[in-house]
């Protein structure tokens, strides 16, 4: 037994939950007249309704002592300032400086960053304007008019998903500025880098070589790739690329070797985790797409939603309302998994970004203290905008034998006013939720079907295929547009979440060493695949699908 699942606080929690597992979330509401109003925050302009949930005032005060049991706010403390809480990798965690507006230093190893922090900015700010203002020339004496982001994982996630979640605000550039097209490159699969170039000219292009190690394989891979196709286009000209190509990343020299003049790279520290990188250098895509003063308006909502995690009463505290109601699912419920729903369609990302941000810091099965752990640690996070998953896996939350507890999303105004698509929309977003948790009796589908003239036999027959069980939980979120400032809040929001159910947990969500042994493997594949005779030594199955790609292939 571990310390935690011995502790007294999960104890209580476990022995909640038998309590909890009979409730009937439609007679909670029935009951309490003001259960919405005691069960919703709303912090940085993010609306959070939780009252949807198996809990009661009981339930979430346990939870709230299982937090301080973790030592919560001392871990907060050391997260924001500077201390080396990714211990395996020996580093701080620092994202939040990165968006840092305050004066006060941020140290590591007794170093304020926050000096380092400004002026990569700045050059991130200069660069931006020297683009959007067609200043920057290509090789032949053209503006860029398109962008290519070589990155994968939190080198191309962050950027794609706010890319397309403020394209209405790359659709109105500021005065004498324009907005350059932006593609996102990531698969090693030549398609993906292939199939960009069939969209851009090179003599207008610049791309970005985003990578944090500048070693990723991917990333490398695509970037010759380029680094080929501009040298073809130029004659062959080594001066060209400096032109055409910027890198982001913390390695100096492997930049330089690429060939990347060291001007035109956007440094960042070995403190920013790849998949909290989107605050720094690697959001440059951000910035030439939206603009540097949109993207700016993106870190004042983050910045926002630090000081509200970093202040606010634990019952008031969004970030950690979410991450107690997670844990209380996850390890006390068995649910294995939750849903992220935005209802909105330039959201269509979002939930793909947070499952790199959500799956690869908190899958973890060894805790601080290098001991396996006796609990269920991250959930496994999937969804899709509404109402499309409506129309496709939505049957299986509603009807299904497993609890998937959902966040539903949504802006109360649309950026594109079309008809009343925006109202239609709203109402599946209010609809569904009311749902999960109202569903639906037996007398009540009975009835229905009695009124639908439908025979008694037939009723016995069909009326347990309508019953929707409900007691389904689900958090609302809401905030009034999708815009920088509250993009910006609500992504700082599931960062802090994932941070605290990490602490609760007792893992260092900052690592992913999960990540390496398929690396390593497909370095070692990668020669027995040129090599007609190569000797295969893996087990049976490895050899004979390696046996059967060589045979077929032409
Ligand atoms: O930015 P890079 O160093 O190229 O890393 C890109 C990505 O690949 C790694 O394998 C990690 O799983 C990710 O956390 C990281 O974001």
């Amino acid at each position: 037994m571990s310390r935690l699942t011995e502790s007294n606080e999960w104890k209580a929690l476990e022995a909640k939950a038998q309590e909890a597992k009979k409730w009937n979330m439609r007679e909670m509401f029935a009951k309490d007249a003001k259960r919405a109003e005691k069960f919703s925050a709303e912090a940085c302009g993010i609306f959070l309704d939780y009252s949807k949930n198996l809990i009661d005032d009981e339930t979430m005060a346990k939870l709230q002592d299982l937090l301080k049991s973790a030592k919560f706010e001392e871990i907060r403390a050391k997260y924001f300032g500077g201390e080396k809480i990714n211990t395996t990798e020996k580093r701080a965690v620092l994202h939040t400086a990165l968006r840092y507006k305050g004066n006060e230093p941020i140290c590591v190893d007794g170093k304020d960053v926050m000096p380092e922090v400004r002026a990569v900015l700045k050059h991130m700010e200069e660069f931006t304007k020297l683009v959007r203002t067609g200043k920057w020339k290509g090789h032949t004496g053209k503006s860029i008019k398109y962008v290519v982001n070589i990155g994968i994982g939190g080198s191309d996630l962050g950027p794609v998903m706010v890319t397309e979640a403020l394209k209405p605000y790359a659709d109105k550039p500021a005065e004498g500025e324009y907005s350059p097209t932006v593609y996102f490159v990531s698969n090693i699969d030549g398609t993906h880098m292939a199939e960009t170039l069939k969209k851009v000219n090179l003599e207008e292009t610049l791309f970005i070589v985003a990578s944090k190690t500048f070693t990723t394989l991917e990333t490398m891979t695509n970037a010759q790739t380029a680094k080929a196709a501009v040298l073809k286009a130029f004659n062959g000209d080594e001066k060209s690329i400096a032109k055409h190509f910027v890198a982001l990343s913390t390695n100096t020299e492997a930049v330089a070797a690429f060939g990347i003049d060291t001007a035109n790279m956007f440094e960042f520290w070995n403190w920013v985790g790849g998949r909290y990188s989107l605050w720094s250098a690697i959001g440059l895509s951000i910035a030439l797409r939206i603009g540097f003063e949109n993207y700016m308006k993106l870190h004042q909502g983050a910045y926002e939603m630090d000081q509200h995690f970093k202040t606010a009463p634990a019952d008031k505290n969004l970030p950690v309302i979410l991450a107690l109601i997670g844990v209380w699912y996850n390890n006390f419920f068995g649910a294995s998994s939750y849903a992220m729903l935005p209802y909105d369609q330039y959201l269509h990302r979002l939930t793909a970004y947070f499952q790199q941000a959500d799956m690869e810091s908190n899958g973890k099965t060894v805790d601080r203290d290098s001991k396996r752990v006796d609990y269920q640690t991250g959930p496994i996070l999937w969804g899709e905008p509404g109402t499309n998953g409506q129309h496709a896996f939505y049957q299986l939350i509603h009807q299904g034998t497993k609890m998937i507890p959902c966040d539903f999303i949504a802006p109360a105004n649309s950026h594109n006013k079309v008809g009343d698509h925006h109202q239609k929309l709203l109402s599946n977003f209010f609809a569904q939720p009311e749902a999960l948790m109202n569903g639906k009796t037996l007398a009540e589908a009975t009835e229905e079907l009695r009124k639908d003239g439908k025979s008694e036999e037939e009723i016995a027959f069909l009326a347990p295929h309508k019953v929707f069980e409900g007691n389904k939980p689900t958090n609302s979120i809401m905030m009034d547009y999708v815009s920088p400032e509250r993009l910006g809040a609500l992504i700082a929001m599931y960062e802090h979440k994932i941070f605290t159910q990490g602490v609760i947990w007792n893992i260092n969500s900052y690592d992913q060493w999960g990540v390496e042994l398929g690396k390593q493997l497909a370095k070692k594949i990668l020669p027995e695949l040129a090599k007609a005779d190569a000797e295969l030594k893996h087990d049976s199955s490895t050899n004979a699908l390696i046996k059967w790609f060589k045979k077929h292939q032409k």
